[in-house]
């Protein structure tokens, strides 16, 4: 790996730029480009979403997004469109969710004893489409970049698929939604291209945003870092979620061991929940998992993360029957697949409310960022409506920010006071003030159950 030294006197070979996908990723990395000078065709097989973006409306909830892009597309450096064009440079960011295929031929021949053919493996269709719509207006020497997150070897895959004279690279995106504009400059990038000259015309590109170092490599280690980067935070909170289970059976509160754990000068666990969702963390780890024999210790964590919202389901059903309560009803408060954001894409939420009904629960939710779920969204009066419990699964700004006033106000709805809080957010002092019996994930003290 090496940085290379800076190349701001060399001639720009690019000045047209056509991004692929107009997404999370590739709407705010368009919209940085065409704010840097760039003229950006920004490309989106969704007419909904262009003509959206043509109107300057607000198509994902991502603080400064809307400037950004209304400054872009004011400034005539962006242009927005359902077809791509001739450019010299073309930045992919489509969508690579994960598809459970029971004939997967990499894994049957991969087979390690554990690893069954249902695996989840890297669904590329979209890639694939993207790159068959470029493939037209490829002209000698254009620059090709993927920033969807792929699978190792699969940039030389594609760039042998391609079977043109271009150059070629793979750029991980690392953004934290929530502060995507911020991290999109500040982050360090790495830059992984099909040879060195590719590499360097990458570097080009991102140079132009980019105030953090770019590191220059090859494409397969590019695709190895991204993933590494998003396996290592999945692990991380397989364990504390394993913490979480096993402190709740020494009737530990999991919170507080690990705060005081992470007091060790190396020592840095994260923090449980109930489960990882979104369009990352939550499927990436198997992408490395569906290429390789030997990632046993990924794949369990995966799969233990998975699990966490039966845990959690079951949790509540056993405390229910003993609290003999029947059919109860329960709010659920939040639903994206963490806080503060609208995303409800592999939502913990979504499988736990899922178990919940086929136990007989009735289930109303209340969440103050989603626009978009598989179940109705009720205002706040509506869903606490006489609930027997109210159950925290996300860490939303709004949960954290509830005064003495507003839960007094909420306890006078409730048919049973019972609050369940899976992130340790609210401040459970003043919920039992309004004489809340409170429950947390992870602290073997708060539930009935062994
Ligand atoms: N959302 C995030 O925070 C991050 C996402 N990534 C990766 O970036 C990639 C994109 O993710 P998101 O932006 O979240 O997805 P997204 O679903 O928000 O946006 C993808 C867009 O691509 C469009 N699209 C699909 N096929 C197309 C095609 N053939 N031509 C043109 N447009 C097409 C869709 O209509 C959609 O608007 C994924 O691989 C993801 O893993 C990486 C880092 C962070
Ligand atoms: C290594 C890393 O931090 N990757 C980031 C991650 O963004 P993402 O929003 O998916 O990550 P996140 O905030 O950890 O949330 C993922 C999931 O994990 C859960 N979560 C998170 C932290 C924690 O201590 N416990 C926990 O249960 C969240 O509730 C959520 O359901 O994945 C992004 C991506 O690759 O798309 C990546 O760009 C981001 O930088």
């Amino acid at each position: 790996m090496k940085q290379l030294e800076n190349i701001g006197t060399k001639q720009k070979n690019i000045n047209k730029i056509c991004v692929i996908g107009l997404g999370y990723i590739g709407l705010p990395t368009a919209s940085m480009l065409a704010n840097h000078g760039y003229y950006v065709v920004g490309v989106d097989i969704d007419e909904k979403r262009v003509e959206l973006i043509k109107n300057g409306e607000l198509i994902i909830d991502e603080p400064g997004l809307m400037t950004l892009v209304k400054g872009a597309i004011n400034s005539g450096n962006l242009n927005v469109k359902t077809e791509p064009e001739e450019a010299d440079a073309f930045i992919i960011c489509v969508p690579t969710p994960v598809i459970h295929d029971k004939n997967n031929k990499d894994n049957n021949k991969n087979n390690n004893k554990d690893n069954n053919n249902e695996t989840p493996k890297c669904d590329l269709t979209y890639v694939l489409s993207a790159v068959n719509g470029i493939k037209p207006y490829l002209k000698d020497g254009n620059l090709v970049v993927i920033e969807s997150t792929i699978p190792p070897k699969t940039t030389e895959m594609i760039y042998k698929l391609i079977d043109k004279n271009i150059h070629m690279a793979y750029c991980p995106e690392r953004v934290l939604p929530g502060k995507i504009l911020k991290e999109l400059v500040e982050n360090d990038r790495i830059v992984g291209g099909i040879d060195e000259e590719s590499s360097e015309l990458a570097k080009e590109v991102y140079k132009s945003f980019v105030d953090g170092d770019i590191y220059l490599t090859n494409s397969t280690t590019a695709e190895m870092v991204k993933l590494m980067e998003n396996t290592f935070r999945d692990v991380n909170i397989a364990l504390a979620n394993e913490f979480a289970k096993v402190c709740t059976e020494m009737k530990v509160n999991v919170w507080d061991a690990i705060n005081l754990a992470n007091k060790h000068p190396r020592v840095n666990i994260l923090n449980p929940g109930p489960g990882v969702g979104g369009h990352c963390i939550s499927i990436d780890p198997w992408f490395i998992v569906e290429k390789s024999k030997n990632a046993e210790l990924i794949k369990k964590a995966r799969e233990l993360n998975d699990n966490m919202p039966k845990y959690v389901c079951n949790l509540i059903v056993k405390e229910f029957k003993k609290l003999n309560i029947n059919n109860p009803k329960v709010s659920i408060f939040g639903v994206t697949y963490k806080g503060n954001v609208d995303d409800t894409r592999e939502s913990p939420a979504k499988k736990i409310i899922e178990c919940l009904l086929s136990n007989d629960f009735n289930v109303s939710i209340y969440d103050p960022h989603a626009k978009v779920f598989e179940y109705p969204l009720n205002k706040l009066e509506d869903c606490i409506k006489g609930s027997d419990c109210i159950i925290v699964l996300t860490d939303h700004d709004e949960f954290k920010n509830f005064e003495k006033e507003d839960i007094y106000e909420i306890s006078k709805l409730m048919k049973h006071k019972i609050v369940i809080d899976t992130k340790n957010i609210l401040n459970h002092n003043l919920w039992k003030e309004s004489k809340f019996e409170v429950k947390l994930l992870g602290d073997g003290t708060t539930w009935n159950v062994k």
